[in-house]
């Protein structure tokens, strides 16, 4: 299968929810993406192929909470390497980095555990969507862990 086709059963199957969780808001849904093995496969896939074409070394796949969660394990896999959560404050043990963001619709504040990842490890970061571009601050979180993100 093309990757055209592969973007369309993706396109198909997210659905749109205007003025979701308010006014204004055009909610993109992913559950069918999920529900759809196809689908998710195809997700995996263009991920696995835009990351091998443009960044020859990879050590880390960290996944945004809550939504990373759902594509990030799968990568990790495609890779050979490991996972790590990026997670809303207050839900991870021990000592962690943090940044607040503004999102579309409110702010949060997400945590991740001080030695989740080694100085000089390419880390690269899973969401499932983009809206305002808020979380694009979590780099500056990993740069100030002396990291480098892909
Ligand atoms: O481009 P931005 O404005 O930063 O918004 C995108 C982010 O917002 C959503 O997460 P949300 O915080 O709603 O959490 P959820 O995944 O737990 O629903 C989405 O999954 C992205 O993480
Ligand atoms: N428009 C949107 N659709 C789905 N999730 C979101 N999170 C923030 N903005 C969103």
């Amino acid at each position: 299968m093309s990757d055209q086709e592969k973007e369309e059963i993706i396109r198909t199957a997210i659905r749109a929810f205007p003025d979701f969780p308010s006014p204004g808001i055009c909610f993109r849904d992913i559950t069918p993406v999920l529900k759809d093995p196809l689908a998710f496969c195809s997700v995996i896939d263009l991920f696995e192929k835009h990351l091998r074409a443009n960044f020859p070394k990879i050590d880390v796949i960290a996944g945004l909470d809550s939504r990373g969660f759902l594509f990030g394990p799968s990568l990790a896999q495609r890779f050979n390497i490991g996972f790590l959560l990026i997670r809303k404050k207050g839900k991870l043990p021990g000592p962690t980095e943090s940044v607040s963001y503004s999102l579309e619709y409110g702010k949060a504040e997400l945590e991740m555990q001080y030695d989740a990842v080694e100085p000089g490890q390419k880390v690269v970061l899973i969401d499932d969507l983009l809206a305002t571009g808020g979380l694009g601050q979590d780099l500056y979180f990993f740069q100030e862990m002396n990291s480098n993100s892909a």
